[in-house]
């Protein structure tokens, strides 16, 4: 029988951080693009608990049930609730602890954006964190993608459809009663409107 290297055998799974106050398009296809690059088998979404960094976010459950309605038609997109469960302002390094202990077998490839790589050196135990996970920084509309400083072997860079959306503007549209339509899935658009969130 041939031997087989046993890292082939280890499924590789995305995570994909973020406050999601909405989920739109732009996370969904940059999960999309990632795992198609890597072959991953899996990207599991976390949206953050108590993000520190924003403080007036809409309350987690809400964050939480548009991430899973707007991933419920990808067999391979799943929802995690680590973050949301955990009784405290949330840190990646914890994410990536608890999500480590879940998955012993998997190699974890953490997704971010433009804009958050170029934040990583003020997280919490920086250096960690890339002991942890592969870091995957994908290209952003208005963010230059650099990594300049960061560990090379532990960071990736990916040019994904460059789609400029985001949660703000998602949520000052819906505010100032313009459509959100076609940025977010239509389940997200119809959850906003069911519980009447960012509404000015
Ligand atoms: N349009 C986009 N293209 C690529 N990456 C994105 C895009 N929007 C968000 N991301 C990345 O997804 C992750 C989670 O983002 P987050 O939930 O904070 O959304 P956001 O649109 O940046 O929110 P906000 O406008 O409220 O700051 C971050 O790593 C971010 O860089
Ligand atoms: O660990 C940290 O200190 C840290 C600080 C800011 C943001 N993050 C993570 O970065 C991801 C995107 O965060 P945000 O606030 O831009 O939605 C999300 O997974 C956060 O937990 C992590």
């Amino acid at each position: 029988m041939t031997a087989v290297d046993p890292d082939l055998r280890r499924p590789r799974v995305g995570i994909m951080g973020g406050t999601f106050d909405p989920i739109h398009n732009g996370h969904l296809v940059a999960a999309s693009e990632v795992a198609q690059h890597f072959n991953l088998s899996e990207v599991i979404f976390v949206p953050t608990g108590q993000p520190y960094q924003k403080p007036g976010a809409t309350a987690s459950e809400h964050r939480y049930l548009m991430t899973v309605v707007a991933t419920a038609s990808n067999p391979s997109f799943t929802v995690s609730r680590v973050d949301i469960d955990r009784d405290r302002p949330t840190y990646t390094i914890d994410t990536l602890r608890d999500l480590r202990a879940a998955r012993p077998d998997a190699e974890l490839f953490f997704i971010t954006g433009a804009d958050a790589i170029a934040q990583i050196f003020d997280w919490k135990d920086v250096d960690e964190l890339f002991e942890l996970a592969h870091f995957v920084a994908v290209s952003r509309p208005g963010h230059t993608l650099t990594i300049s400083g960061l560990p090379e072997q532990d960071v990736s860079l990916l040019e994904v459809p460059a789609l400029a959306i985001s949660s703000t503007d998602c949520r000052s549209r819906v505010g100032r009663g313009f459509p959100v339509w076609y940025l977010v899935p239509d389940g997200v658009v119809q959850y906003i409107a069911k519980h009447h969130l960012y509404r000015s």
